[in-house]
């Protein structure tokens, strides 16, 4: 872990099961590479996960299976260790590369930016050769217009111990944000090419299909079903990520998928047990799968390896966290802007609500930060999508990490000016529909887009009801232990003397298979629902409506805008769309925290 960072607590643990092959996954690492220094439950560091991976390469060694390792991308765009240097990325590519990753793709982060990719093409592809694949991406080359795959479509490979034949895959979900160095085929047309057919008729005893692909998105079906044709009795494992939560779901009784979270709070662990070489394959062998998120703190994986604090690290692992160490130093990432008052939660607390960092956005940052100095006489509606903050703000120091931890993206304040007020007051209601606002083929996609991954896979609010002693409610601590058993303290029985260890907050997630996934016993959170876009009108007249007023949003939400107001009748091109406000949305935010904030906490 970083230096400064959190301890870990310790807590109930369930144990890994291991079978004759096994991955770790991680996805959506999005630059946290240095792990979470302000939570003691995520704290370990990219160097520990080093440090982890080989000592459970040694135990598969010993024991005879195999360990892989896979990736899924959204990589990058998150946190300072990625975005506060310029270039971007001008450490993280050299502390990325120093895990053994065995399987590795690309996500739509490493594709918004042209310079993204680019250093995608330049750094990440190389660095991994042979393991990273791309069986829907192509990359174009700026100086020769060339297009090429961004690597090899799949790759066939032997395990080490076992000598297991594998046929991998590696996707993207049908991304359309992508800047123009680069091309997504859609999963439905690359599952027609010839070589997507030879390749499912290799000869192999398993299939590893990964992808930054939600595991119940269309897209893994498509693909499922398309190896399930020609392949009724090989394992299928499936990889996935972009919807930034745990999941696990079986497609059939031979096929297995995970998705591994977010932002290095986890990493997936899958294990696939039972007779795997294809000579043994027959109708009545069924493989077992298993799957665990392992919380990302070292005192969970010095219990999944059986070490502690002096045995754990490894000499590798060490040298990589140092380097994180000094590369955090050289970006002076913590540095203070001011000292947050109050922790501002973007869904564990509801919106509207005192400790929403939305409602902290739209009644005290966007009625400062939307001015335009030429425009400022004139009512505006100021539009964010909550898509736009990506972490929570916790009390205590706002430092130039927690700036990218927030609000990652370049995007820029846009407006129309003088859209009538009838019309534009409207916008926010279409905005927040779910679907889509137009279904012709040219409107943009679901307007849960706009919103954060997270929010796609819940509809309604998770709100958990403890009681003073921590103890949740009947439904809750079933869901906690597994037993529907009357209210009982969470955690009861896992220790010796039967006292309830005291639980720390965090995952309790429930997947296809059960609610005993996470590697820790934790106290479930709230989950609240929140809107796709959130508005402050700003200026406005103090009684009366205005006729006109400047319509000003996030440039990202461009299309959503211009087809609402189409909707209701506004024909408003993208060459209207202007810069309302110099600096991008962060700096601009980071400007109010300096103004705002105290200097010290
Ligand atoms: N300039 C941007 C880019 C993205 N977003 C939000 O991020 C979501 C995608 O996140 P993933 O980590 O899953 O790729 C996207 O749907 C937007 O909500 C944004 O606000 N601005």
């Amino acid at each position: 872990a970083q230096p400064g960072a959190a301890e870990p607590v310790p807590a109930p643990m369930r144990d890994l099961v291991w079978g004759k092959l096994n991955f770790l996954h991680t996805t959506d690492t999005h630059g946290w590479h240095g792990g979470h220094l302000q939570e003691p439950q995520y704290s370990a560091d990219w160097g520990d996960y080093v440090s982890f991976a080989q000592h459970m390469r040694a135990r598969a060694h010993k024991d005879g299976v195999d360990l892989l390792l896979v990736d899924t991308g959204d990589r990058v765009e998150g946190n300072g260790l990625y975005d506060a240097s310029t270039p971007k990325g001008k450490y993280y590519y050299d502390i990325y590369r120093q895990q053994d990753v065995d399987i590795i793709c690309t996500g739509n982060h490493e594709l918004y930016v042209a310079s993204t990719a680019d250093g995608e093409h330049l750094y990440t592809v190389p660095n991994f050769k042979t393991n990273y694949i791309a069986s829907n991406l192509d990359y174009i080359d700026p100086r020769s217009g060339e297009r090429m795959p961004m690597a090899q479509r799949y790759r066939k490979f032997q395990t080490k111990n076992q000598k297991l034949d594998i046929v991998a895959f590696g996707f993207l979900f049908d991304f359309i944000g992508n800047a123009n160095n680069t091309v997504v085929q859609p999963v439905k047309e690359t599952v027609k090419e010839q070589w997507f057919q030879e390749a499912i008729m290799e000869e192999t005893d398993v299939f590893v299909v990964i992808g930054h692909v939600g595991v119940r998105m269309p897209e893994f079906q498509i693909i499922f079903r398309a190896i399930r044709k020609q392949n009724p009795l090989t394992p299928i494992v499936f990889f996935g990520g972009h919807v930034h939560i745990r999941d696990a779901v079986a497609y059939d009784a031979r096929s297995f998928a995970v998705a591994s979270g977010r932002y290095f709070e986890t990493i997936g662990w899958m294990s696939v047990d039972g007779e795997l070489e294809r000579a043994a394959r027959s109708e009545d062998a069924r493989p077992s799968f298993h799957r665990r998120y392992i919380d990302n703190n070292l005192s969970g994986l010095h219990h999944h390896t059986g070490l502690n604090a002096t045995t754990f690290p490894t000499e590798h692992g060490r040298n990589v966290s140092a380097m994180i160490t000094s590369s955090r130093t050289a970006l002076d990432l913590d540095y203070a802007f001011g000292c947050a008052p109050k922790t501002l939660w973007m869904s564990r607390s509801p919106y509207p609500g005192k400790d929403s960092i939305y409602s902290w956005i739209e009644t005290e940052v966007l009625p400062d930060v939307a001015v335009n100095p030429d425009r400022r006489h004139l009512p505006r509606l100021a539009i964010v999508n909550t898509g736009a903050i990506r972490f929570d703000i916790f009390q205590g120091p706002f430092t130039r990490d927690t700036t990218y931890i927030v609000s990652p993206f370049l995007s820029t304040m846009a407006y129309l000016p003088d859209v009538p007020y009838a019309m534009a007051r409207k916008v926010i209601k279409l905005l927040n529909n779910a679907g889509k606002i137009a279904s012709s083929s040219s409107a943009p996609p679901d307007n849960r887009f706009m919103a954060n991954p997270e929010q796609l896979a819940v509809n309604e609010s998770i709100i958990i009801t403890v009681n003073e002693e921590g103890v949740a409610s009947d439904d809750d601590a079933a869901d906690l232990t597994g037993d529907p058993a009357p209210q009982k303290p969470l955690g009861e029985g896992t220790n010796a003397d039967q006292r309830p260890p005291r639980l720390t907050e965090g995952y309790t997630t429930r997947d296809d298979i059960g609610t005993d996934g996470d590697d820790t016993v934790h106290l479930p959170v709230n989950f609240y629902v929140v809107p796709n876009c959130i508005q402050a009108e700003v200026g406005f007249p103090s009684d009366g409506e205005p006729e006109t007023v400047d319509l000003v949003f996030m440039d990202f939400i461009t299309p959503w805008v211009l087809m609402a107001l189409s909707f209701l009748g506004g024909e408003y091109g993208r060459e209207e769309v202007q810069l309302y406000v110099d600096g991008t949305f962060t700096e601009l935010m980071a400007g109010w925290i300096e103004k705002n904030w105290p200097k010290r906490c």
